[in-house]
């Protein structure tokens, strides 16, 4: 992401904002200059109307030039947080999914959500802050040399050795802060992971054990936090005790001057004002140089975030492939998902017709679902060609490939919204008749209409309200509706009840009359009715055949079949 032309494209509004906080501060300066004057009238007795009239109509610029200024900067920083969220979003939908199974989420949200936030303060509030109070500070400082220069050497002095010490402990927040922040993410992603997992923390009867844990996390935030509390409180009070140094130096020289007449009091009054407006900005300033900091190190990490490797969506339109060209071909694939480990898939080859129900069975960690991967090119072989209807899937547009292509995965995520909204998800300008069809195609027109919406019934988190079969149903009637040539189907492992188990079988056989089926088998039932079986293991493609075919001569695939397709932790090898 290129912050500087994210801040270019809203530096209409910045600019806006800052030189109206100038212009406030050059407002600001002017007051005591007039208090100067007025105190000057008074004394000689001479009208003071125009002065009392100026002042006010300063103060009320000062006020309207501050509100301004205050909007103007919140709306820039506003848009540039939008802006670099919207091209996070972008960026992490269609990253790489090799890439972003290595981020953890917490850390991605903290990045979206925190990291953007203080980029924001940084890039619009700090930094405007800082231009505001610098000017402030250097317009005091001016006005005071010119009022007295030697008075001005005092107070330098005094505020100089509070500046070095509110500089310092500047410093010190920024680095707290910054600790703090990495133990907030730790404590958000540690919640988030056990969060995900609830039900397996609620089963092992972990809530205590994953309570205590996080709590030491959140512990460790809260003793960060304390120490950022810790050193910005003495801030202040530093730059105070300057301030309280410094006046009583001005005031207590100042008065002995302005008795010898050496010093006006109008110039004591407007110096000692001047001191006041000096004090704040400059405070100010080192806080704001602080935020600029911590701000850039959020910025790096949303950067770094931002160079998450996407997926490329050019690529030739597919072809109008020939009947006779098969569905999906596999030419000696080999595939592995990081250099150090060993192949998850090694010199697969295989071609599927264009219609009919194809079983996939092997041991756990045999690599099946890394077919589907390649399939639906989440990740791309080291070695070979997957083709599609006799074009190597690399070479398609990505949205062309997986519009042809139907998933239903195992645990059938499900959005929330009602039954209507998941099934388009997909597409979502599908017609009532479409609809309808792939509910029939499912089986589900049954449980549909028993429910009290029908298709308008909402279902909570993660599709709750169904039960596994229906889900899995729903998954295939949602993918069904984008009429895929290849329907990639990851056999659900739990045991659905006999009814569901009929309508899914049913269902399957039906859809293989119109596509390819391609179906990761977890039960006999699945593979005895399939067209064709392939026994996968230890990542190669072992034999094809029909069930009676593999009963007579596939030791791996007898082996599955009498444990009825249920293998466990890859022990069948
Ligand atoms: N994201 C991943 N990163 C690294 N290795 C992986 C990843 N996913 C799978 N693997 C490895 O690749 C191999 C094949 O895994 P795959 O998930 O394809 O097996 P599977 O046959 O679908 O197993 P199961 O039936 O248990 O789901 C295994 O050794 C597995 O450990």
């Amino acid at each position: 992401m290129n912050v500087s032309a994210v801040v270019r494209r809203h530096r209409l509004l910045l600019g806006s904002g800052i030189l109206l906080g100038l212009l406030g501060t050059a407002a600001t300066l002017l007051q005591p200059l007039l208090i100067g004057d007025l105190i000057e009238a008074v004394a000689v007795d001479e009208p003071t109307m125009r002065p009392i009239l100026l002042l006010a109509g300063l103060f009320a610029a000062d006020a309207l030039l501050a509100a301004t200024h205050f909007y103007l900067i919140g709306r820039a920083g506003e848009n540039i947080v939008f802006d670099m969220r919207g091209t996070l979003t972008g960026r992490l939908l269609h990253s790489r999914i090799r890439a972003f199974n290595r981020l953890e989420h917490g850390d991605v949200f903290t990045r979206t959500v925190a990291d953007t936030s203080l980029a924001r303060v940084a890039l619009s509030s700090s930094v405007s802050q800082m231009i505001t109070s610098g000017s402030t500070v250097v317009g005091c400082v001016g006005v005071m040399a010119w009022l007295d220069w030697r008075m001005l050497l005092a107070t330098v002095g005094c505020l100089g050795a509070a500046s070095v010490i509110g500089l310092g402990l500047a410093r010190a927040v920024r680095k707290a802060a910054v600790t703090n922040r990495e133990d907030t993410s730790n404590y958000g992603s540690a919640l988030l992971r056990v969060l995900g997992a609830l039900t397996t923390v609620k089963a092992s009867r972990a809530e205590e054990r994953e309570a205590e844990r996080i709590g030491e996390l959140a512990n460790a935030a809260r003793a960060s936090g304390i120490h950022v509390t810790r050193l910005s409180a003495m801030l202040m009070p530093a730059m105070n005790v300057g301030t309280q140094v410094s006046l009583a130096v001005v005031i207590a020289w100042g008065m002995s001057r302005t008795a010898t007449g050496a010093l006006p009091i109008e110039d004591l009054t407007a110096f000692i004002m001047y001191l006041f407006y000096l004090v704040s900005p400059l405070v100010m300033l080192f806080m704001s140089l602080g935020e600029i900091q911590q701000g850039r190190a959020a910025i790096d990490r949303v950067k770094d975030l931002a160079r998450i490797e996407t997926e490329s969506t050019e690529g030739a339109p597919a072809s109008t492939p020939v009947a006779e060209t098969p569905a999906v071909e596999f030419k000696d694939v080999t595939f592995s998902y990081s250099d150090t480990t060993e192949p998850a898939l090694t010199g697969v080859s295989f071609s599927l017709p264009r219609t009919g129900v194809t079983a996939i069975v092997g041991p756990s960690g045999a690599g099946k679902t890394t077919l589907f991967q390649l399939i639906e090119r989440f990740q791309v072989p080291d070695a070979g060609t997957v083709r599609l209807a006799g074009t190597d899937i690399g070479a398609l547009r990505l949205d062309e490939l997986r519009s042809r292509i139907g998933l239903v995965e195992q645990d059938a995520p499900l959005m929330r919204g009602t039954i209507r909204e998941n099934l388009t998800y997909a597409r979502p300008e599908a017609t009532a008749a479409d609809i309808d069809e792939v509910i029939a195609a499912a089986h589900l027109a049954d449980v549909v209409s028993a429910l009290p919406d029908g298709l308008d019934t909402h279902l909570g988190e993660a599709g709750i309200g169904l039960s596994g079969g229906q889900r899995q149903r729903l998954a295939i009637a949602r993918a069904l509706l984008t009429r895929p040539d290849v329907l990639l189907l990851d056999e659900a492992t739990s045991h659905l009840d006999s009814d569901s188990e009929t309508a899914l079988r049913e269902a399957i056989s039906a859809i293989g009359a119109r596509c390819l089926v391609l179906t990761i088998a977890h039960r006999l039932s699945t593979t005895i009715g399939a067209d064709r079986i392939l026994v996968i293991e230890d990542g190669k493609l072992r034999a094809t055949g029909t069930h009676t075919e593999l009963m007579e001569g596939d030791t791996t695939y007898q082996r599955l079949a009498s444990r009825q397709m249920t293998p466990v932790g890859g022990g069948a090898r």
